[in-house]
């Protein structure tokens, strides 16, 4: 059957080993992220803390031919049928549970850097979003205007946040009001900023895959009942990875507890949450059919497709199976907009060319 082609709104960027030690004073470059091997388990480390332990087996399982080759790795885009993608951080992930605001300066700075040097200058499909610093909000705001300058449209942002700086305190407004201003996507990834294994009894694989999916609904709880969103009309959020059909779900809900509780709302929103939800908030999935049915079901339509290159819960080897699978039955408007339309609208990408 005929190719499918597609953008993909979650890939990863696998970086080199020596990212920071290169580009930092050693003095820092000992305190950023870095993962050492051992016979079992990879084990990382920032800023003198261990921050993950993940099986070999499961590290080396996420190895496409170009998951460290900028070249190869078009091929492999080509083969599978991917255009163009927002290409997340993998190490990078770290830089957020950074707390001292000169490593975390400038360990996002050079991640930026070499985002701008490596692969961005070299090629216009795979594009990043920019790593800002949570140690600082002015450090943040400083790096969103640098980048902007640099031709990055989105910054990376983890779902999770520790206690005290969840998404909706007045804090972090300088933040959306710099992104606003720069039309800076605010690209939220989850399985980021808390532990990603948090129970370890029977269905332990799957209870912390949903474990690592529920902060980005708290993205979205935060910052639309928080009033960011209705404070910042033009900004758009996008939870990558974390599947789509529950997006509407929770806008439903969310506008129940806006009317039904209204005496304990503040602040008082201009737009119900789920109209908020509906013209800020995106959100991208892999295999789920639900994130296609969504659709035509409550008309929600900011669903983007994800490939989550290299890893492996994405699509890489099967994705034209995934793609001919999800979309055989299924509107051309509702594939072009979940393929190409909605990643087209958020994001100033090459075209994929006609013949494709
Ligand atoms: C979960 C256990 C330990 C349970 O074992 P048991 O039955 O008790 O013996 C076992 O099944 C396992 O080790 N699974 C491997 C996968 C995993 O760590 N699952 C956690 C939840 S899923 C997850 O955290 C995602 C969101 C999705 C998978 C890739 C993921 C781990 C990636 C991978 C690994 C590392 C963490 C990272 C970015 C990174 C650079 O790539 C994200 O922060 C997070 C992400
Ligand atoms: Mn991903």
């Amino acid at each position: 059957p005929r190719k499918i082609w597609a953008h993909s709104a979650d890939s990863h960027v696998m970086e080199p080993a020596d990212l920071w030690t290169s580009r930092l004073p050693k003095r820092l470059a000992d305190r950023a992220p870095r993962s050492e091997r051992g016979d079992k388990y990879e084990i990382l480390y920032i800023d003198g803390q261990q921050i993950d332990r993940q099986l070999n087996d499961f590290m080396d399982a996420m190895r496409p031919p170009g998951a460290f080759d900028l070249d190869v790795r078009l091929k492999d885009l080509d083969q599978e049928g991917v255009w163009s993608q927002l290409a997340f951080p993998s190490m990078g992930f770290w830089s957020v549970n950074i707390t001292d605001r000169e490593l975390g300066r400038e360990v996002a700075r050079a991640w930026n850097d070499w985002s701008h040097e490596e692969v961005m200058s070299r090629q216009d499909r795979i594009f990043t979003p920019a790593i800002v610093s949570l140690a600082d909000v002015g450090d943040a705001v400083k790096e969103i205007e640098r980048t902007a300058e640099m031709g990055f449209q989105a910054i990376f942002l983890p779902c999770g946040t520790r206690p005290g700086e969840e998404w909706g305190l007045d804090k972090w407004e300088p933040l959306w009001a710099a992104a606003e201003a720069h039309g800076t996507v605010l690209a939220f990834h989850i399985g980021t900023g808390g532990e990603n294994v948090v129970y370890r009894g029977p269905g332990g694989a799957v209870v912390n895959y949903m474990e690592t999916t529920y902060p980005g609904m708290r993205v979205v709880s935060h910052m639309v009942a928080g009033g960011a969103l209705d404070r910042h009309p033009e900004l758009k959020v996008v939870i990558a990875e974390g599947g789509a059909a529950w997006v509407p779900a929770i806008g439903d809900r969310m506008d129940e507890g806006y009317r039904q509780h209204g005496m304990f709302v503040r602040p008082k929103l201009s737009r119900l949450p789920s109209e908020i939800i509906r013209s800020q908030v995106y959100a991208s999935f892999q295999h789920d059919p639900s994130a296609v049915e969504v659709i035509e079901g409550t008309g929600y339509t900011n669903v983007m497709w994800g490939d989550d290159y290299p890893h492996l819960e994405g699509t890489y080897g099967h994705t034209q199976e995934t793609l001919h699978g999800l979309f055989t039955k299924v509107s051309p408007e509702i594939k072009h907009r979940v393929l190409r339309g909605t990643f087209e609208e958020l994001f100033d990408v090459s075209p994929i060319p006609a013949d494709k």
